[in-house]
């Protein structure tokens, strides 16, 4: 008979389509036996009790920023990947910027990979990015396995990744079209951020609410429905990544119906923190675009619950305390929230505990959408024959969260003081504990 690696019993398993009490063996990285309301008898070298817990594919994030090579002392592939894996996060995308070199060609991209792979606890994967010095680089990282393409229509806040012109936009997406890969997009535009921006500041406006002010919801819209073009002249796969409100999905949404093929992503920020939030926790929840009020934080629960949005990501952009300090100036100081962590607590807390939203649904915005939109084909599901990617909670363990539970380099985050309800206890990649008793391992 049979010898399996691992054989996890009596837990509940959620997959985007059903909730079943049942026992899962894992053998070589992959569940090879799903059991429902039999039990598993074979022997394994290791066994989880997972009675009263609930097992959910192992989440995708498919936004993170890790900044390695080169600005690891804002981050780093080892603490970003523990902190991670301590959210229950299995796969993570990582953004072509915010490391340096970044990843525009070939060469930065095994640098990154290299590193990854000696550094990283969960499974890594990477964008490349669109700039306007790299259109004839984007053939070679597709080549080389990057998930796909990012660019930024503003200024992306990092000196050596520029914001695209329409130009690169009409040529780059002509190529990644061509390559049948897709173009993830930042969406505000220039023009209206810049000019309110300097309006803004000329008048010695610079508070939180300006700093929200100077980076409006139609700002959005309009980048939005100009990369959209964009798409329909070029035949461009498309993603939007960090809609800050139902506005913008509605725009997304159109598109979609007249047969584009265009996604979105929003955050657990959107979701959670407001304008409020971000004057009383000051520049630790600055974000571009930045938090919104509250009604807008509800529209986006109710765009979730309807089905518009495609993605949940965290948009992991962290940076040194230093550089998140509160000037009297808002406008000044790193935008970008540490949350890589907590993107699991804020979807049960939110989701499921306070808006009914239901646990299969989760599942389907952080890992079974991810796997199938950027062809992870044997991710994102708990079935035979797919990795043993896998996240055990309890639902019914409420905390709350401080700096010291954060494996961060940095160990801040707008989160911290929140109190959530459901706890991540063991994380699995591969069939490989890589997390447990709030411990996640050490490579
Ligand atoms: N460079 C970078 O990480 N920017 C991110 N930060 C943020 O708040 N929005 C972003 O796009
Ligand atoms: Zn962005
Ligand atoms: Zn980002």
């Amino acid at each position: 008979m049979v010898n399996y690696d691992l054989i996890i019993k009596n837990g509940t398993i959620v997959t985007a389509d059903s909730i079943v009490q049942g026992d899962i063996a894992i053998k070589e990285m992959k569940i090879k036996e799903v059991s429902i309301g039999k039990p598993i008898e074979a022997t394994a070298d290791k066994e989880i009790d997972a009675k009263g817990l609930h097992i959910l594919p192992g989440l995708i994030d498919t936004h993170v920023h890790f900044n390695e090579p080169g600005r690891t002392e804002w981050e780093g592939l080892e603490t970003g990947s523990r902190s991670l894996a301590a959210g229950g996060v299995t796969t993570f995308f990582d953004m072509p910027l915010n490391s340096t070199p970044p990843t525009i060609n070939k060469i930065n991209l095994e640098l990154k990979s290299t590193a990854a792979a000696e550094k990283s606890i969960v499974n890594p994967r990477f964008w490349g990015g669109l700039v306007p010095e790299n259109i004839d680089d984007l053939k070679d990282l597709h080549e080389n396995g990057v998930i796909g393409f990012k660019a930024f229509m503003s200024p992306s806040g990092i000196v050596d990744f520029n914001n695209v012109d329409d130009e690169t936009i009409y040529k780059g997406m002509k190529e990644i079209a061509s390559l049948g890969s897709l173009l993830a997009v930042h969406a505000e535009s220039t023009v209206i951020c810049d000019q309110l921006a300097k309006e803004k500041q000329s008048q010695g406006k610079t508070t939180a609410r300006d700093f929200v002010e100077s980076r409006p919801i139609i700002s959005e819209i309009e980048a939005v429905r100009r990369i959209i073009s964009y798409a329909e002249a070029t035949g461009c796969k498309l993603h939007i990544v960090h809609a800050s409100s139902r506005k913008v999905v509605q725009v997304i949404n159109d598109a979609k119906q007249r047969g584009l093929d265009v996604t979105v992503e929003t955050c657990p920020h959107y979701l959670s923190l407001t304008v409020k939030d971000l004057e009383e926790k000051g520049a630790m929840a600055k974000c571009a675009p930045p938090l919104r009020d509250a009604e807008e934080v509800e529209d986006l629960w109710a765009a979730i619950a309807n089905g518009e949005i495609n993605v949940i990501a965290s948009d992991h952009s962290p940076a040194p305390a230093s550089m998140k300090t509160i000037t009297d100036n808002f406008f000044e100081g790193w935008g970008g929230i540490s949350g890589a962590q907590s993107t699991l607590n804020i979807m049960l807390t939110e989701g499921y505990f306070k808006r009914n939203l239901p646990l299969e649904k989760i599942v389907e915005l952080t890992a079974t959408n991810p796997a199938k939109l950027f062809g992870l084909s044997t991710k994102g599901k708990i079935a035979v024959d797919y990795d043993a990617d896998l996240a055990i909670i309890n639902l019914n363990e409420s905390f709350e969260l401080k700096n010291e539970d954060l494996f961060y380099r940095h160990q801040h985050s707008p989160y911290v003081g929140m109190t959530f309800k459901g706890k991540v206890k063991t994380t699995i990649v591969g069939g490989k504990v890589v997390f447990e008793n709030g411990q996640p391992m050490k490579k």
